[in-house]
């Protein structure tokens, strides 16, 4: 079948396809909690996410004293995994217009994938309860594998999953983990500006930015009408 949009899309998670920083700013301050350390706002737990749980921890713990040895880590990664794990979708939900998006690519048989830096199993449980998980033939996590973004290899596999080389394919991510592996992989990348980027999205230079969903049929379209895909 043609279509004018590109043979595959590979989304990150958090921040770009799920607004989930309620239930990971939940999740941590349960860890710092337990810590004696005190509670961090989700305004700037938005900013924290995108480097996996680990790295989470680490600068929540970071924010509100000493950082983190490696004993605390090895102490605080289960726990916090755990808890997340019961609470991964009590308020987390899909960026507006992103599931009618997702219908719509898959109804032109678009190949879909997800790479995160979200743990594989949180991974598969968040896309099940929000009914999307039957909707990605290919998910990778961020202990998926020996690397993860910014490593390109880590989107690189995930479009190997799919059988779909990165000149057919873009990328869709909101930090510039995602925009950093999309360009080293090579391959075209749309930045979201509704995620958790500090630095405004547009500034990484992703090769398109949207704002809504809505607008993300028409910039693939833009984006790959030049390529023969
Ligand atoms: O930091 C995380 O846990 C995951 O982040 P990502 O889905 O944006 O890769
Ligand atoms: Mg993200």
């Amino acid at each position: 079948m043609t279509n004018d949009f590109p043979a595959a899309v590979i989304f990150d998670l958090d921040g770009t396809l799920v607004d989930s920083a309620f239930d990971l700013t939940g999740a941590l301050n349960f860890v710092l909690r337990s810590e004696n350390r005190p509670p961090v706002p989700l305004a700037a737990v938005r900013h924290m996410v995108g480097r996996g749980a680990r790295v989470l921890i680490e600068n929540g713990m970071a924010a509100t004293g000493a950082a983190a040895t490696e004993d605390d880590i090895a102490r605080l990664l289960p726990l916090f995994l755990d808890y997340y794990s019961d609470h991964v979708a009590d308020e987390s939900i899909l960026f507006p217009g992103a599931r009618a998006v997702l219908l719509e690519l898959a109804e032109a048989n678009v190949r879909l994938g997800i790479c995160t830096n979200k743990p594989i199993s949180l991974t598969h449980q968040l896309l099940r309860a929000l009914q999307i998980d039957d909707l990605f033939p290919a998910v990778l996590g961020g202990d998926s594998l020996p690397f993860r973004k910014p490593d390109p290899r880590h989107i690189l596999e995930t479009l190997r999953l799919l059988d779909i080389p990165a000149t057919k394919a873009v990328m869709v991510g909101d930090s510039i983990h995602d925009i950093e592996a999309a360009k080293k992989a090579p391959m075209l990348v749309i930045g979201v500006t509704f995620g958790y980027s500090e630095t405004p999205v547009a500034d990484l230079l992703p090769d398109a930015v949207i704002d809504a969903y809505a607008d993300l049929p028409a910039a693939l379209r833009l984006l790959t009408k030049d390529r023969v895909f």
